[in-house]
């Protein structure tokens, strides 16, 4: 069975359905760049956190972190504090 382009998009119109094609085609290249830099920052974190603790530190340094959620939640409001926690968890790991 074939799926319409209607359907896949929701749009009761051909324009519609064009709009909404072409701009979740951008979309998906964000994501791909926003996964790419979350990729990134990950192994930015991991040189950090190996340096410290082979200098004898710890692997977490939670007023670094207070500010990294104060950052987003300033940028983003609300949501983007539960983002950092996120990013935060992809880069260090649960603690
Ligand atoms: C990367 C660091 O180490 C850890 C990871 C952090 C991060 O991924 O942003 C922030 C603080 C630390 O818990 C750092 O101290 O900057």
């Amino acid at each position: 069975m074939t799926t319409t382009t209607a359907e896949k998009t929701g749009a009761h119109t051909a324009e519609a359905a064009d709009l909404i094609t072409g701009a979740r085609e951008r979309i998906d290249a964000l994501d791909d760049r926003i996964i790419g830099l979350i990729q990134e920052r990950m192994a930015v974190s991991a040189v950090i956190q190996e340096a410290r603790i082979t200098s004898g530190g710890r692997r977490v340094n939670l007023s670094r972190e207070m500010e990294i959620l104060g950052h987003y939640r300033d940028a983003l409001g609300k949501p983007g504090t539960a983002l950092a926690m996120t990013l935060l968890e992809l880069c260090r790991g649960r603690i």
